[in-house]
């Protein structure tokens, strides 16, 4: 990575009243200019995962809808006319950058199972290993209550548990606002922008008003919400304006330019926190090679594997120990405890013919390895 940045891995929210500049339609122009900041920013080494906001714009412009409408399942389908034609936009603009994107339709309730929160984690850090970039949405299709007027979460709650998925060291939120402000500064003229946030409590969260324009759906109170959960777990969160010049890089090289939320916790921590913070579910027991590579936070293969216990599952936290009882670790466990038992022992290329099913080679990767 280059030394003059900040920041290694990041997730940017891009909110729907930025992308359309209040019009009720994408503005290709905004977006092709932030597409160039963050490709500029991944060729020289910044990890990026974008999560965006403007598929039931899209939809309404495709459709030739322009009103507000604020029927829910009506919202669901211009989300899902629209989700095609927002990544048709992305791909082609990063495609002039020489990048590809994918694309990642999640849900909260997703990432709250175990065995979902397992899947997006390891393809989300994939995605960033192949040099992709991902660009994820809400799947409005099903997620309802993201897309009701009077909900509390959206993209930019979504954007921070992106954050936390993807370990990243920052949460950029780009709206068409320069940060958080005393008041709403479209009805409150004497408003100031507040430059740090060193905690979000319930007199930061009282400053929010509602939303800016007609077509932007979380207004500040799920920002700083997002602000509140990506902190409390090692992420600092930056809201700025997504029209101010520069603004990704400005961001990234360390200026100081929207409304800084500091974090409460090291991504270190954050990482010992996520495996062994939650209660495990069994035991793995290695030979004395596995300890050492898992010590060096290599992944752990069947062939390390001696014995476990307990009747875990897949995507469940378990206890790494070597066969005299010492803790080596926790991680998370790709298979559950009948197949580890079934392939310990093995090399990765039997855990299909031994299992009928396969989910990669490791038992546990080492991105979801924590090491005592
Ligand atoms: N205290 C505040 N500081 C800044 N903006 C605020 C505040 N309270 C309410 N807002 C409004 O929140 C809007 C941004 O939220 P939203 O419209 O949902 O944007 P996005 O589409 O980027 O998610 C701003 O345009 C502003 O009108
Ligand atoms: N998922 C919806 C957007 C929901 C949303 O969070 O909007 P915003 O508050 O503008 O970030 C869409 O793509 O239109």
């Amino acid at each position: 990575m280059n030394s003059e940045f900040c920041y290694k891995r990041i997730v940017i929210k891009l909110g729907t009243n930025l992308l359309t500049g209040g019009a009720g339609k994408l503005d290709r122009e905004v977006m092709s200019g932030l597409v160039a900041q963050m490709a500029a920013l991944v060729k020289r080494g910044v990890e990026i995962t974008v999560v965006t906001s403007g598929a039931i714009a899209a939809g309404k412009e495709k459709l030739g809808l322009f009103k507000k409408n604020k029927d829910m399942p009506f919202k669901q389908v211009l989300a899902s006319v629209g989700q095609n034609r927002l990544m048709n936009v992305y791909d082609s603009l990063f495609a002039e950058h020489g990048l590809t994107v994918a694309q990642a339709l999640l849900t909260k309730s997703d990432l709250h199972d175990r065995s979902g929160y397992l899947n997006a984690r390891n393809t989300l850090l994939a995605l960033i290993e192949l040099g992709v970039v991902t660009i994820v949405n809400e799947n409005d299709v099903v997620a309802v209550d993201e897309i009701q007027e009077a909900k509390f979460g959206d993209n930019d709650n979504l954007s921070a548990m992106v954050a936390n998925l993807v370990d990243a060291d920052l949460l950029l939120i780009l709206s068409d606002i320069d940060g958080l402000y005393t008041a709403n500064p479209r009805t409150e003229p004497s408003a100031t922008l507040i430059p740090v946030v060193e905690k979000v409590t319930q007199e930061i969260e009282a400053l929010a008003g509602g939303v800016g324009s007609n077509v932007g759906t979380g207004g500040m109170i799920t920002k700083i919400e997002a602000a509140r959960l990506a902190t409390s777990s090692g992420v600092r969160v930056i809201i700025a304006s997504g029209h101010a010049p520069g603004v990704v890089e400005r961001v990234i090289t360390g200026e100081s330019i929207g409304t800084h939320f500091l974090p409460h916790a090291s991504p270190d921590a954050r990482h010992r926190w996520l495996v062994s913070g939650l209660s495990s579910r069994g035991r793995i027991i290695i030979d004395g090679g596995a300890a050492r590579a898992v010590a060096r936070c290599s992944s752990l293969l069947p062939a390390g594997v001696k014995s476990v216990e307990g009747a875990f599952k897949r995507g469940d936290i378990v206890r790494l120990t070597d066969e005299a009882g010492t803790q080596v670790g926790y991680g998370i466990t790709n298979y559950d405890a009948i197949d580890v038992d079934r392939i310990k022992g093995l090399h990765s290329e039997a855990i299909g013919v031994v299992l009928g099913h396969d989910f990669g080679d490791e038992i546990i990767h080492r991105n979801n390895l924590a090491v005592c």
